[in-house]
């Protein structure tokens, strides 16, 4: 069976971030694949990874990248699956460049994004499992006790405080 969620990084450096992500996926038992996939130094991979992916059986494509981050646009112009972009925090600018480049797309090419980082990258997976579970019962299930046992954390924690 195909995977229901495809996960790109332009880098394998990136991956140290997106394997968040993918742990978030796992933990929700949805089927992905990640590779590493770049506009910049592989734009015929890239493009050719876009045309595919619904073909494939891919629903969503999760793309996390850095710097110059136009991996999750450029997938988003060649195909109308969703792309959720995670903003990678850069060397030089901590993210700020990776945020405004997958953030600020052109009207017409809608790219979901996130905070920049490992929270970025979980929250992407979360989001991917949001869309899933609205023809997926049992994954919205389990995506509830996961928010409950979270605003439970939330809560036992602040009872620390007293
Ligand atoms: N932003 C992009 C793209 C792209 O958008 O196509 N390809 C690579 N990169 C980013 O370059 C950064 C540094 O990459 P290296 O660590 O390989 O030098 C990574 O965060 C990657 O996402």
């Amino acid at each position: 069976m195909s995977p229901q969620v495809g996960v790109v990084m332009g880098s394998v450096s990136d991956w140290e971030t997106m394997h968040a992500c993918c742990d978030t996926l796992e933990s929700l038992k949805i089927s992905f694949e990640h590779r590493v996939v770049s506009a910049h130094r592989m734009p015929d991979q890239m493009f050719a990874y876009a045309e595919e992916a619904a073909a494939r059986g891919i629903q969503i494509i999760i793309a996390g990248a850095g710097g110059a981050a136009h991996l999750p646009g450029m997938l988003a112009a060649k195909t109308s699956l969703p792309v959720i972009g995670v903003p990678v925090a850069s060397r030089h600018l901590k993210g700020m460049d990776s945020l405004l480049s997958i953030v600020q797309m052109p009207g017409g090419v809608p790219v979901a994004t996130m905070a920049i980082g490992k929270a970025g990258a979980t929250n992407a997976a979360l989001m991917a499992a949001r869309m899933l579970a609205l023809h997926d019962d049992a994954l919205g299930e389990r995506l509830e006790a996961r928010r409950l046992e979270s605003e439970r954390a939330a809560e036992a924690s602040s009872e620390e405080l007293k």
